[in-house]
Formats: structure tokens, C-alpha cells, sequence
């Protein structure tokens, strides 16, 4: 029976950068992969197609270019699903290979098949073809993910009601679309495929919407959402779908009846934990399949398996499974790992985007921090003239009593690249003054930094306060 020093089920962000860091360290490393390419989620159905698909989506149909040339505008007149899969492939097939040549160079092994545990130190991997090998680990590192939480009474055919994975083998771009949850994947495909001119619909039981987002930011956006003639059902539950004749019927709780060409389901994920036999290691699933560890280690209640990435729950992203996967990577073959910075940025990549970082303001008020806030609207800046936008806002809050920066929040183009200045001053303990005595590039959408510490500064003054 072959032994490594470390075993990771999975090569999603979490897995991969575990299996990495472990291999860094000189240790023999084994991951486990039941999908047919490396990669994970992230790189197959989840962030990179989904993100390649809002690309080019907006390229094709000149949603950037709307401002100036009007609604009616388009780069290609007719978009297939066929246009928008080519790019996907292409963007995929990169992504494997570089990870491939990075597991080849760090002498990381890989193995296809399915892992499940043997006892807490030995798993079994079925391969394809039903071969059944048995490897043990000194560390195990369950790096497994999710799935797309898919209840019986759904009638998916991955045609006409699909879940998020399903969504990307379409063969023709709906007409009209409902999306039932308004969760973050619900939000970024509505609102991509709304880009598209497909009359979408989004369905939330809940009456409100991405409630850890600053309520000013998400009013912005929602109000962006309905401007573009997208419909916003809060609150409302569908109760009956059905699929008739290529169409699809849903009977909603208040009596609301909707036909449409395509349905996306894309209410939460599960923990992809069914299949480990966690009892033969001693370990338990919540109901969601989701498994509990130290949030500074990574160990799970078995002192020598570990759990990263999605499958410990909320955030949830590829940028924080990657560091998850690291530090319990790095605590399991005794090297030191140091916690990471306390605010990380999260990103909304829904058009327009929405990026975040730090306290929002309903957060400031809950912990009676005295505070002022600054904003900047892009068409303020001259580089949004220069692209032709009417729309983006970015809104700083900071406290009155130490002048530190406490929360950034941005919706409009470009929100996930310009998060990152405000985070580093977060992460840094900077203060209003930053904004106000530095020279950012002009013409640039970062000049609404300045704009918005400016803001602030005007109405906090000089001094701080002593509230
Ligand atoms: C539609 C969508 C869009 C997203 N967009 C973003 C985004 O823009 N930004 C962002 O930061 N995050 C995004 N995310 C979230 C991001 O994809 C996840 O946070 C990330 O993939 C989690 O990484 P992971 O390493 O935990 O596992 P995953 O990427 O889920 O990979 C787990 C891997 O484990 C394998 N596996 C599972 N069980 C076994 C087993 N028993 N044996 C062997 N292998 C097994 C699976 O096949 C899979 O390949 C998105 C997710 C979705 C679904
Ligand atoms: N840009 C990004 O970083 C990004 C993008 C996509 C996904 N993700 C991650 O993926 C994870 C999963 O996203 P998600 O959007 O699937 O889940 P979610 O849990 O964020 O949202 C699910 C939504 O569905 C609704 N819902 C729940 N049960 C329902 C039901 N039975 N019927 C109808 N609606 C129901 C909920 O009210 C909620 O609004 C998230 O945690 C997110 O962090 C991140």
C-alpha cells in the first residue's frame, strides 16, 4: 500500500494550493481527484465558466459600449450559446494546464478516481474502470466542495430547468428565464443573461437580497436590476414547475402564474460529503454535508484530517479555499501558519459588479462605532465620462474617534479590481488622510477613492473626534 506524508481529496483552489504548499515543504503528496480533468468546481462549473461566460457576454453584446451608442447597441447581432461556449473551452483548457505543469513541477502525484475512507488513516480510491487501490496518509486533507443542492421536487432535465452546472451545456440562449434563489450565483446569472437581452425573472422566498452587502450598495444595484426591466420577486415562493410543451410553468405562492422558456435553480450548495464514509474516520456531516473544523488550524474533531475550501461553509470562495487549503496544509505537516489578514475582499461578479471589503454600515451602527461615511459616484470621475458610464458608486465609511478606514464598498465596472486598494488600506490601519493627501492617475475610476475621502474629510474635518 503506497503512503505519503500528506493525502488531499480534491483539486479545487483549496486542495490544490494544500497539495502545493505541502510539496513546497519537501513532503510526498497524493491528490485525489473523481473528476476527469484537475481543477475542481472553480475551474469546471463554478468561478472560471462563470466568469468567462460574464466576458464574453458582455464583449458580444457591447454592454460597455450601451452608455454611448444606447440599448439597442451589439458588437454581434446574433449570440448563440455556441459563441459563448467557444471561449469557455479555451479558458478552461488553460486552466488545467497550468495547473498541471504546477502538480508535475512540485512533484505533486495525482490520481483519478473516487475517495471514500477505509479507517481514519486509510482511504480506498475506485478508479473508472473499478480498479479499487488503497493509499494511507499521515494528514488527510478533505478538500471536496460542493454540489448544487437539487431537491426531488424539481423536475430538472437539464434542458429546460437546470441547476448552475447544467446551465453551462445549453444548446440555444432562452428567450426568457426565471432564476429561482437569489443567492450570489442566482444574482450573477440573472443578471449575465439579462446582459444577453433574455427577459429573466428572479425569485427569492426571501424579501431581501445579499444581506452581508451594504443596504445602500444593494438598493443601488437593485435599482439598476429593475431600470433594465428585470424582474424582482422578494419574498415569493414558487410552489408548482412544471414543464409542458419545450415551455415551463410555475404557480408561484400568491397565486402569480409565469411561463417561461428556462428555469435555473440555484438555491445553495451541499457539502460533497455523502459519498467519503466520514464514520470509518470518525468524523460527522452537518445536514447540509458541510464538516466543522478549528477556524485557525483547519483540523477536523480527528486531529490529523483537515477540511478546506467550500466544504467548511461560509465564505465560500475560491480566494479563501486557497488560503484554507495552505494553512491547514501547512499546520498538518508541522510547519508554522500564520492566520490570515482579518478583512478579505468578497466579489460579485453579477453585471454591474459588486466588491466589498471590511465593516458595512449596518455593521458599524450594530457596534455603536462613531462614523461618517464618503462616496463617489464614477460619473463624477473623468475616466467614466471617457467610458461612457452613468452609473457606479463607491462608499467608504470611517470611524470619527481613530479616522481608520472601516469598511469599503463598491458597485459598478470594474468593483473587483478597485476593492483591493481600499483592502490594503484596511488591512493596513489606514485613515481618511490616506485618500486625501495622496496623487492617484487621472483619468482612472480609482480617482473615486480620492473623491469619496474627500467627501468624508469635508464633514469629519481635521481633528479627531472624542465622542
Ligand atoms: C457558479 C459558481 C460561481 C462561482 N464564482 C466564484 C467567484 O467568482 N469567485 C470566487 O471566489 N468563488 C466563486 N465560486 C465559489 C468557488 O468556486 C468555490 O469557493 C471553490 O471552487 C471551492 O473550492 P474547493 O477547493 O473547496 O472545492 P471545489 O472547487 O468544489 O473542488 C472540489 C473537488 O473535489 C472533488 N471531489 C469531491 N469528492 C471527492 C471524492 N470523494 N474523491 C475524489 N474527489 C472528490 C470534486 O470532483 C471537485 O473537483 C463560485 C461557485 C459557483 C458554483
Ligand atoms: N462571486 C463569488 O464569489 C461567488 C459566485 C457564485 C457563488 N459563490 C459561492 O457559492 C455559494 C453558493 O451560492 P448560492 O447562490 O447557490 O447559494 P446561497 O446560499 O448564497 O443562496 C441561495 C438562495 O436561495 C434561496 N433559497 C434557499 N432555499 C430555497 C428554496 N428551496 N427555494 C427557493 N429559494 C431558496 C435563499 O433564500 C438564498 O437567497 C455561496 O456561498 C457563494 O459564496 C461565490
Amino acid at each position: 500500500m503506497d503512503q505519503f506524508d500528506l493525502i488531499v481529496v480534491g483539486s479545487g483552489p483549496a486542495g490544490r494550493r494544500g497539495a502545493i504548499q505541502a510539496a513546497k515543504l519537501g513532503k510526498r503528496v497524493l491528490v485525489i481527484e473523481q473528476g476527469k480533468r484537475v481543477g475542481g468546481v472553480s475551474v469546471h462549473t463554478g468561478t472560471i465558466p462563470s466568469k468567462t461566460l460574464r466576458e464574453t457576454a458582455l464583449n458580444l453584446s457591447g454592454w460597455r459600449e450601451r452608455g454611448f451608442y444606447g440599448r439597442a447597441y451589439r458588437v454581434k447581432q446574433e449570440i448563440s450559446a455556441a459563441d459563448l461556449r467557444r471561449r469557455l473551452l479555451i479558458t478552461l483548457d488553460h486552466e488545467v494546464e497550468v495547473l498541471e505543469h504546477q502538480f508535475a513541477r512540485n512533484r505533486v502525484q495525482h490520481m483519478r478516481g473516487k475517495a471514500s475512507f477505509v479507517d481514519p488513516q486509510t482511504l480506498q480510491v475506485v478508479k473508472d474502470d473499478g480498479e479499487v487501490l488503497h493509499v494511507t496518509g499521515a494528514s488527510i486533507l478533505l478538500a471536496v466542495g460542493t454540489k448544487p443542492f437539487r431537491p426531488d421536487y424539481m423536475p430538472f432535465d437539464g434542458k429546460t430547468v437546470l441547476d448552475s452546472d447544467e446551465l453551462l451545456e445549453i444548446e440555444d440562449l432562452p428567450r426568457s428565464m426565471v432564476v429561482i434563489g437569489a443567492g450570489v450565483i442566482g444574482i450573477e446569472y440573472a443578471t449575465i443573461f439579462s446582459a444577453l437581452d433574455t427577459q429573466v425573472t428572479l425569485i427569492d422566498p426571501k424579501s431581501t437580497m445579499l444581506d452581508f452587502i451594504d443596504k445602500e450598495i444593494v438598493e443601488d444595484f437593485i435599482y439598476q436590476l429593475r431600470d433594465r426591466n428585470m424582474k424582482l420577486l422578494l419574498g415569493q415562493k414558487a410552489e408548482k414547475v412544471i414543464r409542458q410543451n419545450g415551455k415551463v410553468e410555475l404557480l408561484l405562492d400568491n397565486g402569480r402564474h409565469i411561463v417561461t422558456d428556462m428555469v435555473l435553480f440555484a438555491a445553495g450548495r451541499m457539502g460533497a460529503t455523502d459519498t467519503l464514509n466520514l464514520a470509518a474516520a470518525g468524523i460527522e456531516a452537518d445536514n447540509r454535508g458541510r464538516l466543522s473544523v478549528n477556524p485557525e488550524t483547519f483540523a477536523t474533531n480527528v486531529p490529523h484530517i483537515f477540511a478546506a475550501g467550500d466544504v467548511v461553509g461560509f465564505p465560500s470562495l475560491a480566494s479563501t479555499s486557497m488560503e484554507q487549503g495552505r494553512i491547514a496544509a501547512r499546520v498538518a505537516v508541522g510547519a508554522i501558519a500564520k492566520e490570515p489578514p482579518k478583512y478579505f475582499p468578497y466579489g460579485i461578479y453579477a453585471v454591474p459588479e459588486i466588491s466589498t471589503c471590511g465593516l458595512s454600515e449596518e455593521e458599524v451602527k450594530e457596534r455603536h462605532i462613531p462614523y461618517e461615511c464618503g462616496i463617489a459616484r464614477f460619473r463624477e470621475t473623468s475616466r467614466g465620462h471617457i467610458m461612457g458610464l452613468d452609473t457606479g458608486l463607491l462608499k467608504m465609511i470611517f470611524s470619527l474617534k481613530t479616522r481608520r478606514l472601516l469598511g469599503v464598498h463598491i458597485v459598478g465596472e470594474g468593483a473587483t479590481e478597485l476593492v483591493h486598494i481600499g483592502q490594503a488600506v484596511l488591512n493596513l490601519k489606514g485613515t481618511v488622510e490616506y485618500f486625501v493627501e495622496n496623487t492617484f492617475n487621472y483619468p482612472t475610476l480609482a480617482e473615486a477613492y480620492k473623491i469619496a475621502g474627500l467627501d468624508a474629510w469635508n464633514r469629519m474635518g481635521d481633528i479627531k473626534s472624542e465622542l
